[in-house]
């Protein structure tokens, strides 16, 4: 008895390891983030901030992201891309139809939730502009279009997480649009895709495989680590110029608190772009940087 638990223990540790990284906990923050920006930037402009509106949107987001990442498994189960990917949850489970439609349980609930918002403030906005979200996150992955697979998705990804989704935050508050939040969700929109850029570094080969051209794939893993250095950069410079230009309060620039990570980040990446085993890593760093800079840079609009 003694020993069968000894040698299952491992067994089960490992088994628990490929869950959690099937179901990726820090990867929400990339839907609570623009949430959180977008209404400290509507709290700055207007002194206005509706927790009701706040904590239903936070929910529905994560929900869509949910969504995105359960069918993301499922397409890519499609295309043979994951047949190396121990911890695709069609994989895991064996059961691709049942991954499919908790997929979209999780998409209705979001949905039925920022319909909430439109329903109470008579304005369907909000709903439109989170569909449109939906929908650039179905053509990343989806058939017939799978953009992703034509390295396309960075652009899908800043749209979606910062000017699209991030008008939708602030338009929830302030039923308004604003220059101040556009500006904002460029930075928003940036850190995020970052992630998904890192995410490629360690996959060109079953890429390849797979005929999907991602940006790393077109590029070659060398330049694509010099081009994921200015791409961090860029985050950190436009803050500073929308600060000296006065469309961002000068607290704003907390954000550069996260440059060591920024920094580890690029070093990284530098080092051992070409090693997809010591690169793999990188996503998580990236998502270190995102979650640091865009949480400081939305209490940067509050003080
Ligand atoms: C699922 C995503 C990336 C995974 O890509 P990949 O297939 O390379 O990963 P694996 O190797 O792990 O298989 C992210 C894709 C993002 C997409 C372009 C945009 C999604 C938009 C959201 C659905 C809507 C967000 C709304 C907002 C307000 C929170
Ligand atoms: O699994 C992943 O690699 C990603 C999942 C995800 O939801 C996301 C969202 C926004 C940017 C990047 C990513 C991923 O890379």
């Amino acid at each position: 008895m003694m020993t069968t638990n000894l040698i299952s223990y491992p067994k089960k540790n490992a088994k628990n390891k490929l869950w959690m990284a099937a179901i990726k906990p820090p990867m929400y923050s990339v839907a609570i983030m623009p949430i959180w920006v977008g209404t400290a930037v509507a709290y700055a402009e207007r002194k206005i901030w509706n927790w009701t509106v706040f904590s239903v949107f936070l929910a529905a987001a994560i929900l869509i992201l949910a969504w995105e990442n359960l069918s993301n498994d499922v397409f890519d189960s499609e295309t043979g891309i994951d047949q190396n990917k121990h911890h695709s949850l069609v994989n895991l489970t064996g059961n691709k139809l049942l991954i499919f439609w908790l997929g979209n349980i999780f998409l209705c609930l979001g949905l039925l939730g920022i319909l909430a918002i439109a329903w109470w403030q008579h304005d369907w906005t909000v709903i439109g502009l989170i569909l449109v979200c939906c929908a650039l996150g179905y053509f990343y992955q989806g058939p017939p279009f799978r953009l992703g697979y034509q390295g396309l998705g960075e652009i899908l990804c800043f749209f979606a997480f910062g000017p699209i989704g991030m008008a939708a935050v602030y338009y929830s508050q302030t039923q308004s649009w604003s220059i101040q939040n556009l500006a904002a969700s460029a930075i928003v929109g940036i850190a995020t895709t970052l992630i998904l850029y890192c995410s490629h570094f360690h996959q060109v080969k079953d890429d390849l495989a797979a005929g999907k051209r991602s940006p790393i794939v077109r590029l070659g893993t060398q330049r694509g680590a010099q081009l994921l250095s200015w791409f961090t950069a860029s985050i950190y410079a436009l803050t500073l110029v929308f600060v000296l230009a006065a469309v961002f309060p000068p607290w704003t620039l907390l954000s550069w608190v996260s440059l060591p990570f920024a920094i580890k980040l690029c070093r990284h990446v530098q080092q051992n772009h070409h090693n997809p085993e010591q690169v793999s890593n990188c996503k998580f760093i990236a998502v270190a940087v995102h979650f640091w800079c865009c949480l400081l840079f939305g209490v940067g609009f509050l003080l």
